[in-house]
């Protein structure tokens, strides 16, 4: 549509309420008079630079994080453009606010602070009519859908339909991230019903009230829901997230092979810490081949970080079966080894055999990791025991506290680095403050998947690939671990700043691209310049002029 005919349909006060097109106190006085707004906005023209002053004031004065949410959401709501100008150039002070820790209380609360929704419901009463419900959607171009089911939103467990911040948390990154343009981005909330007691006796609760459907019923629902929103919106990349662990193994399972849809927990998080792995070997000199992972935890982040390493060794040489002694895990029975008894499908490779361990602070003792691994959604599991012997065991231990939020962390940064006399090559997956100890000071890496899924979404969309294969994951573990400098290193920190996401993502993007056009994954005849061709495709949060 030309910005003419698009003036011409917005004439008047819609304008001022089209989030997309509008541009507030930014309006000139030509745009005021073609558009019919005279008179509707304050007089004095502001520039979007002025305008970002005003909002990062507005935030900055408000007395908690999830007030600043609030704001933030509610400018999302008024004005994207301005949303995603301050979120791109403050993205280290902005990203915890729209994405995790904040995300996780908006999720815990979302009943209560709800006003205006943003993205679709999806639920049992819908089967048969989840095509009509897509089509009511106002954005007929989705190119990247965010679903959940709600049930494990973070490390938060059941939040049913209150998991829906999730989604439109993430699709704001992919925004301000990698540039998907904001009216691509659908976020959707499958809410088949929530087991959380809580929310079920809360009367502000807003999702479906009834405990969860499974079996047959769930299958066919997603079933639909996927095939709708292929026929829907062809091409469109579906990412998974915060499902429930079995459902995620095997949704993930069942339709990659399929559709253009990846598991962000598994894959996304996978890559995030290998690419954080490799970083670190680059402190401590040694060879991935050398390491011994210890995971706490064997859901989706812990299978899916401990397949990506297999890939990764794999890739270098070794057999699937020695790769796999690489990595061990503890869950909720203690050390998972082969002789346990019954196992699932996704631990069942990492079942080696072991003396048993019931604690993890034995499994730490009895198998010497070179590095830890906390996937687990279990505050304070990384006590100060487990930090020092990992500490007697290695030079530099590594220690990546991945469980979010900030408050299900298995240690803190300030933990890690103290009891580890500073030698801990630490990462978590919510964002901690430096820690300053006499001279020195620790920057803490953030192995959020974040480094990750916008740069693998635009790839994908960018080439039309067909499907995302865990080729373009490793890949883009190894371009995000390339973009770490010896600058970050030696702030002990093992991924790239925040503020060059946009880069890393782009980068990443031609990465996935190239695989995609390479391997036949794609119909579209393979560009000249890939990174120009990704950059071309990426949103910049600009007003349009309208006159
Ligand atoms: O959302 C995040 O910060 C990372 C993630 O996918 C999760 O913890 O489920
Ligand atoms: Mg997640």
């Amino acid at each position: 549509m030309s910005e003419l005919s698009a003036s011409k349909m917005h004439q008047g006060v819609k304008i001022l309420h089209d989030p997309i097109r509008n541009k507030s106190t930014a309006f000139t006085d030509a745009e005021r008079d073609a558009l019919k707004l005279r008179g509707l906005l304050p007089p004095r023209i502001h520039s979007l630079a002025e305008q970002e002053m005003r909002v990062l004031g507005a935030i900055r004065s408000k007395v908690n994080d999830l007030e600043r949410y609030l704001y933030l959401i509610g400018l999302q709501d008024r004005n994207e453009t301005l949303f995603y100008r301050v979120l791109m150039n403050h993205i280290e002070e902005m990203m915890p606010l729209v994405y995790t820790p904040t995300v996780g209380k908006a999720c815990q609360e979302f009943g209560h602070i709800y006003r205006i929704p943003r993205g679709l419901y999806i639920g049992p009463s819908d089967r048969g009519h989840i095509r009509e419900v897509l089509d009511n959607w106002p954005h007929k171009n989705a190119r990247i859908i965010v679903v959940t089911d709600g049930e494990r939103i973070l490390g938060l467990g059941d939040l049913g339909a209150n998991g829906m911040g999730i989604p439109i948390g993430k699709l704001s990154l992919y925004t301000a991230c990698a540039g998907i343009h904001p009216t691509q981005c659908l976020p959707v909330m499958l809410d088949v019903g929530t087991n959380n007691e809580e929310l079920l006796n809360d009367p502000l609760y807003n999702g479906v009230e009834r405990r969860r459907i499974r079996g047959e019923q769930y299958d066919a629902l997603v079933d639909e829901f996927i095939t709708a929103a292929q026929d829907m919106f062809p091409g469109v990349l579906i990412q998974l997230e915060d499902f429930g662990n079995a459902n995620a193994f095997r949704l993930l399972q069942q339709y990659r092979q399929k559709t253009c849809l990846f598991d962000d927990d598994i894959q996304g998080t996978g890559a995030v810490a290998l690419a954080g792995i490799i970083s670190a070997l680059r402190i401590t000199g040694g060879e991935l081949s050398d390491q011994r992972l210890l995971f706490l935890g064997a859901g989706e982040a812990g299978i899916g970080i401990a397949d990506t390493v297999v890939a990764a060794l794999v890739d270098e040489g070794m057999s699937v079966e020695k790769a796999r002694q690489h990595c061990w895990f503890v869950d909720s029975k203690g050390l998972v080894v082969s002789d346990r008894g019954e196992i699932s499908a996704s631990k069942r490779p990492y079942a080696h055999k072991h003396a048993a361990a019931g604690s993890f602070i034995e499994a730490v003792k009895a198998l010497q990791p070179t590095a830890i691994i906390g996937v687990s959604g279990q505050a304070g599991a990384f006590s100060r025991e487990v930090i020092e012997v990992m500490g007697e065991i290695n030079q530099r231990p590594i220690i990546f506290a991945l469980s979010n939020p900030t408050s299900k962390a298995e240690c803190s940064a300030e933990q890690a680095y103290d009891w580890s006399q500073g030698q801990a090559i630490f990462a978590s997956g919510s964002p901690f403050e430096p820690v300053e100890r006499g001279s020195r000071t620790f920057v803490p890496g953030q192995g959020n998947n974040a480094y990750i899924f916008p740069g693998v979404g635009l790839g994908a969309v960018a080439s039309r690939a067909r499907r995302v294969t865990d080729e373009m994951f490793l890949r883009a573990a190894r371009t995000l671990a390339e973009q770490v400098t010896d600058q970050d290193l030696e702030l002990g920190r093992i991924y790239p700043s925040l503020s060059r996401i946009r880069d890393v993502s782009a980068l990443i993007a031609r990465d996935v691209a190239a695989i995609a056009y390479s391997q036949g994954l794609s119909d579209r005849e393979e560009p000249e310049d890939i990174m120009a061709d990704i950059e071309s495709q990426m949103f910049q949060p600009v007003y349009p002029h309208y006159a």
